[in-house]
């Protein structure tokens, strides 16, 4: 088993696009190019994918004959205990919006276990509240074992390939949320504190729904490639506080991959509004 490296992390390299459709085609070129060394080292992808806003961005790659589906292994960087099809899973938004367009077969998209008894207790409509968790070993012993589930479908993918404590994703994409949270890691959010697990339940979720599991930041920052997608002027002021405060409390601040893990920001002009960091021009 090895640790986490210690060394500095390279700095955010911040791609600012004019509008919608060249932000979805830089994404969907830079998604290709982590895709090919990938499968060029390994002859695999294995990739995280984020809901909310993020899916949509994603659909450049539907305009390309350049990726290699066959060869992607997806997991989800966070997810709501909610069933597969509800409109607040981010599996179906992710499968909605772009592998139900793709030959990817199912089996590679490692989903929550649809059959899984929390996913009928925890159903948003009938959640029991965060108190009641919070008060209930029964409750959390179950949360936990959806987390535990999930992160042995990364262990069975990962472990063939590496024997370092955390997995090595080739990728991850995230989004970030108004408020700075990034998966479902939230800010102040004592589960932005695991140094352990690979992933993590959260049961008191600010933004609905309440109940979720996420990858945990030394998952994140141990990816060989991270990168955010932020769109819209409702991201400026946050971005601004995320790129040009050195003090970086707020959850998006936090992802900083060990070296040679890199994180990337890929946003409109609109979201770059306020920020006055150095801006790349995007090439490949
Ligand atoms: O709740 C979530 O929010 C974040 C950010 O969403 P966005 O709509 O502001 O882009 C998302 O990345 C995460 O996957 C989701 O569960």
């Amino acid at each position: 088993m090895t640790s986490l490296p210690s060394q500095t992390p390279h700095p955010p390299v911040l791609h600012s696009l004019p509008g919608s459709s060249d932000l979805i085609e830089a994404v969907a070129k830079f998604v290709v190019k982590a895709q090919n060394e990938a499968i060029d080292k390994r002859d695999k992808f294995t990739i995280a994918l984020s809901g909310g806003s993020m899916p949509k961005n994603l659909t450049g790659l539907l305009n390309r004959n350049d990726v290699k589906w066959d060869k992607w292994e997806v997991f989800l960087a966070d997810e709501r205990v909610v069933p597969l099809d509800h409109p607040e899973s981010n599996f179906k938004a992710i499968y909605d919006e772009l592998f139900s367009k793709t030959p990817v077969n199912i089996s590679q998209i490692h989903a929550l276990n649809p059959d899984h008894d929390a996913i009928k207790k925890f159903f948003p409509d009938s959640s029991p509240s965060a108190k009641e968790i919070d008060e209930s070993e029964d409750l959390q012993d179950m949360l936990e074992d959806v987390a535990d589930e999930y992160e042995k479908k990364l262990v069975n993918a990962f472990a063939a390939r590496e024997a370092a404590r955390f997995p090595t994703f080739d990728l991850i994409l995230l989004g970030m949320g108004p408020d700075g949270h990034t998966g479902s890691l939230f800010p102040g959010h004592p589960v932005s504190k695991e140094s352990e697990r690979w992933i993590a339940y959260v049961y008191d979720s600010p933004k609905p729904p309440p109940v979720r599991i996420t990858l945990t930041f030394p998952v994140i920052n141990h990816a060989y490639r991270v990168a955010f997608i932020a769109a819209g002027e409702g991201k400026q002021d946050t971005l601004h506080q995320i790129l040009d405060s050195p003090s970086g409390d707020l959850p998006c601040a936090k992802v900083r991959p060990a070296p040679p893990g890199k994180v990337y920001w890929f946003v409109d002009d609109a979201a770059s509004g306020k920020t006055q960091y150095q801006k790349t021009p995007f090439q490949l």
